[in-house]
């Protein structure tokens, strides 16, 4: 996603790519970014400064692993630099922090960037509120063989929401393991199944399921390209904003 995101913001004449930072062991350490997604040199390296890319940065957008989080969130938290969050995986504990540094600078924290998803937990939202516990619920993710989290984090922001819709708390109706269980549906419960193959880049279904009939409520992806936009997009919106927590529907006027 790094590489893609650097792909947006060059070629959006409305931004400017000021730093690329990865890990002090990584392979694209000094490369520069433009050969490292394929075009003519950029005229910039890749480095492992954060606290530097920080201080020249208006906003810090985050893809990369949840053990990063920690160290992202600090250099936000000293520099006073806006940060976008697309990382997924993130323990209780992370959500937490993110909220904690949120008092002191803008946090934006999104599982998935793109519009159709983030639409489509309002449908969820309306669906389950509409059908109540009437409907079981399960949510289906397909994603790509390299993921290395599951449920993703877009499947659990599509389950907060079918919970919240019917009054629910997520932690307390998810069903996240059935196989060589002996147990059968739990009336209320919420499910989640995950598939990961060759190259899906991100597909999720909703199934709210009534006796005789069913909704699904199904969004795809088709190129990796639309998150990258959609961070883009999320960062600009971010850039300037007094300290808080936010989120894509701030973004896409989705909170009223
Ligand atoms: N919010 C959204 O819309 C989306 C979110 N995601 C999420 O974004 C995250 C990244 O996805 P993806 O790009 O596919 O994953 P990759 O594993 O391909 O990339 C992770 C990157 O993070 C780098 N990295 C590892 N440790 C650090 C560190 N300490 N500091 C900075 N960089 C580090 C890795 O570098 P190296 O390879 O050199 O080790 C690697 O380039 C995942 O959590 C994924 O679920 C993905 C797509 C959309
Ligand atoms: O790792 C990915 O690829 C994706 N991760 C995010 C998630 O976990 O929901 C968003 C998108 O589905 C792609």
């Amino acid at each position: 996603m790094g590489q893609q995101l650097i792909k947006a913001i060059l070629a959006d004449s409305g931004s400017e790519l000021v730093a690329a930072v990865t890990h002090s062991q990584s392979s694209a350490l000094g490369k520069d970014v433009g050969s490292l997604i394929g075009t003519t040199e950029a005229g910039l390296t890749v480095t492992h400064e954060l606290t530097a890319a920080a201080k020249a940065a208006d906003v810090l957008v985050d893809f990369s692993l949840p053990l990063a989080l920690a160290g992202n969130l600090t250099v936000a938290k000293q520099t006073k630099t806006p940060i976008v969050i697309c990382t997924t995986g993130l323990s209780e504990q992370q959500n937490q922090d993110l909220q904690r540094v949120a008092e002191e600078t803008a946090v934006l924290y999104a599982a998935n960037t793109s519009l159709g998803v983030n639409l489509l937990r309002e449908l969820v939202r309306t669906a389950s509120k509409a059908l109540g516990t009437k409907a079981d619920i399960e949510i289906l993710e397909a994603h790509h063989t390299a993921k290395r989290d599951a449920p993703s984090g877009t499947a659990l922001a599509l389950g907060e929401a079918a919970a919240e819709g019917r009054n629910q708390v997520l932690s307390d109706v998810a069903e996240y393991q059935r196989n060589f269980s002996d147990q059968a549906h739990r009336p209320g419960s919420i499910g989640f199944a995950t598939l990961r193959a060759g190259d899906i880049v991100g597909e999720h279904t909703v199934y709210l399921v009534l006796g005789g009939e069913r909704l699904e409520l199904t969004h795809r992806v088709a190129d990796r390209k639309t998150f990258a936009e959609g961070a883009l997009n999320a960062a600009l919106w971010l850039n300037g904003k007094k300290a808080g927590f936010y989120s894509m529907n701030h973004v896409l006027g989705l909170d009223e």
